[in-house]
């Protein structure tokens, strides 16, 4: 496609029109879509069970050889998308790095209108994983959507245009962020947010959709002691916490920044929540604790926002292990009974089955190896690996921090009985760091320069665990694996799957990929150009079937490190049956080639090494060892770079991308230092 075309068909009354269909989305309608023809993806997981299971087959086993490109989006974004495109009426719309909103033409893959929520770009870092958005949400005519700086907005969905905003982290203390999308659930948007490595206190709100009035929010975790605790919910949770731990100050964590989900039947909602600020739970809650309600699953009334139960998959989480991750709503057949169910693989490496009118266990079994706990007892307890939780020695931790499977978006299929989603590993060695203080910048304290307060040191020994990734295709009531592809890297996209027997998924090498759903047979692949994290959408367009996935590399592992060669901005793919639009043109990556012949003082490498640990690693990786992903890897870059590091540490240009500046935080004797680490590092491993 050629120069997208601002406002380009927003006047032509068709337009007009397909715009105005969103009018149609309400609760009814996105619930009742799964049920029907799908023609529309109008919300973030297709209905509110987000099943992500199409019922069209135009597009099928059959004849998924024949997709073609019918036309490509340039989204102008170089950092992460992660965002699941909606399409009512032919009009999708979706969301970029920085949370600027596209609002485009499926019949002719022309922009009608952008909004930039103009995040103040140099506040970047006070995210962990990068400027990501997974997408917006829709309902009666306007397009929701949090922006990464907290707040959330709603537009008009025929003209862009902002109606209202809400900060949403207004009051609190800490580094909040949004990357989740917001869901609608009769008349009221919902949004949680992100921010449980940087000391925060995860909550859920809800807003009256038309005038973004606040309806009610719920607390995750319990607050400070010295005010009165919010609700019944809290008086529980707090008995879980050790206050000696001060809990308070570090956030307590839990932020539920992905996944929510709704029943209409039983008018619950569910939230996925996250991990505990700080990791170390020794650190966290002294006298240990359950710590609720970190690492569960939250049913919560829509109408009221009051907790009905929960059920904590990690209790008194300890290794970054959120249950965040996508939750598919389903009846399944267990021993005879039809039994309405949540299915849920977080990070912790157990797939859960669980009741979702009760929130009773039912079974879980890991889905890729775990050293953590060895299974659950029939209670839904983890049996606990003791060596998991001693932290006064370096642990390899599997899965680590990064999760068995992530935010990438699970499907599930009925016809076939299989849920799919990519499982991953990415080692990380973990060890508790017991002269933690909160919110202490530090050197080899890992990122404590920005804020980060795990209150884990990293990688004190070479974590011997391997990278791996792989999709599954897991049979939810025998709880094991029907098929599986292994792919050579981790941070593999999420998974769409249709009546047409098929699987979509991108992968982070750069492919966007069909599969046979029942035998997992690989059906088709076309190239993406840049590694793929966003799931795959399909709806029909005037009665033809169309695939789209966003495509754009980052992420909390891309950030780092990167498996493809070519380098292609944000951008939008549209396959259908017999398409011939031509792929853009990919920027080949320039060959890496390390850094030589910056001149540095040897001894000054350990002191670079704890700055570098400090300051720079969660985004630039190690150097030379990784390659970098969307920031660049420090031990590739032509010697000016490194010989004139002062100028982009201290007020550089980078600060406007987001990356901290550390005038006063380092002198210029440190960043010497930090010069004979990447240049040492460079030359200790380059070939001899
Ligand atoms: O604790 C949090 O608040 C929080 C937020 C986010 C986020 O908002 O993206 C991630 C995580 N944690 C996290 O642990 C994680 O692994 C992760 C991966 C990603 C990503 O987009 O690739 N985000 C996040
Ligand atoms: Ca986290």
């Amino acid at each position: 496609m050629g120069a997208p075309i601002a406002q380009a068909q927003a006047t032509d009354p068709g337009t007009q029109a397909r715009l105005a269909a969103t009018q149609r989305v309400d609760s009814n309608f996105i619930r009742t879509n799964g049920a029907g023809k799908t023609a529309d993806w109008p919300s973030y997981g297709l209905d509110y069970a987000e099943t992500r299971f199409s019922k069209l087959d135009q597009v099928n086993a059959g004849n998924v050889k024949q997709l073609g490109l019918a036309w490509s989006y340039n989204l102008e974004s170089t950092r992460g998308v992660e965002a699941t495109p909606l399409v009512v009426d032919g009009i999708m719309y979706v969301t970029a790095s920085w949370s600027v909103v596209h609002a485009i033409d499926t019949r002719t893959g022309q922009k009608l209108w952008t909004f930039d929520p103009k995040v103040d770009k140099t506040k970047a870092y006070k995210g962990c994983c990068d400027v990501v958005n997974r997408g917006v949400a829709i309902y009666e005519g306007k397009v929701y959507f949090g922006a990464f700086d907290g707040r959330l907005i709603a537009l008009d969905a025929a003209t862009g245009k902002m109606i209202w905003e809400k900060n949403t982290v207004e009051g609190q203390k800490g580094a909040y962020s949004i990357t989740g999308a917001p869901r609608v659930i009769k008349g009221k948007v919902v949004i949680g947010n992100s921010g449980a490595e940087y000391g925060v206190r995860g909550f859920v709100t809800a807003y009256d959709a038309k005038t973004g009035a606040q309806k009610w929010r719920w607390f995750v975790v319990p607050g400070d002691p010295s005010k009165p605790l919010e609700d019944a919910s809290m008086a529980k949770a707090v008995k879980t916490w050790d206050p000696s731990g001060k809990y308070w100050e570090a956030g307590g964590g839990g932020t539920a920044w992905d996944s929510i989900t709704y029943d209409p039947e039983l008018n619950l909602m569910y939230v996925g929540t996250g991990n505990g600020s700080p990791w170390s739970h020794k650190l966290r809650s002294p006298k240990g604790g359950d710590n609720l309600y970190l690492s569960s699953i939250v049913a919560i009334n829509p109408d009221t926002g009051k907790y009905v139960w929960h059920y904590q998959e990690t209790p008194g989480d300890n290794w970054d292990y959120t249950a965040t991750q996508p939750m598919i709503l389903a009846n399944l057949k267990i021993e005879g009974k039809s039994r309405k169910v949540i299915m849920h693989a977080p990070k912790n490496g157990f797939f859960f089955v669980i009741d979702r009118t009760n929130g009773k266990f039912i079974s879980a079994k890991n889905f890729v190896p775990v050293n953590w706990a060895t299974g659950y007892d029939k209670n839904g307890r983890p049996i606990e690996v003791p060596a998991a939780r001693d932290g006064s020695k370096p642990y390899d931790a599997i899965p680590g921090p990064y999760g068995a499977h992530n935010w990438q978006s699970m499907s599930f299929n009925p016809q076939t009985g299989l849920a799919y989603f990519p499982s991953q590993h990415i080692p990380i060695n973990l060890m508790d760091d017991k002269d933690w203080k909160f919110d202490q910048a530090a050197p080899a304290k890992p990122q404590s320069g920005t804020g980060w307060n795990t209150a884990k040191l990293l990688n004190v020994e070479q974590p011997k665990s391997k990278l791996a990734g792989r999709l599954v295709a897991w049979d939810p009531v025998a709880q094991k694996e029907a098929w599986g592809v292994d792919y050579g890297a981790p941070s593999n996209g999420g998974t769409l799957t249709t009546a047409g027997n098929l699987v979509f998924q991108g992968t982070a090498d750069g492919r966007m990929v069909a599969y046979n759903a029942k035998s997992g047979e690989k059906l088709w692949e076309a190239p993406t150009g840049t590694g793929v994290l966003a799931a795959p959408v399909t709806y029909l367009v005037d009665g033809k079937q169309y695939v789209s996935v966003a495509v754009g590399w980052g992420g909390n592992y891309g950030i780092a490190q990167r498996h493809t060669d070519t380098l292609a901005p944000g951008t939008v793919y549209t396959f259908a049956v017999g398409g011939t639009a031509k792929m853009p043109d990919y920027v080949q990556k320039k060959a890496d080639k390390l850094v030589q012949g910056v001149k540095y003082d040897p001894a000054k490498a350990e002191l670079g090494t704890y700055l570098y640990v400090e300051h720079c690693l969660a985004c630039h990786g190690v150097p030379a060892v990784n390659n970098g992903g969307t920031v660049p890897n420090l031990g590739y870059l032509d010697p000016a770079y490194i010989e004139n590091l002062d100028k982009f540490i201290l007020k550089g240009p980078a600060t406007e991308r987001g990356m901290p500046d550390f005038t006063g935080k380092l002198s210029m004797g440190d960043i010497d230092a930090l010069k004979a680490f990447i240049q040492g590092t460079a030359d200790a491993v380059r070939p001899k």
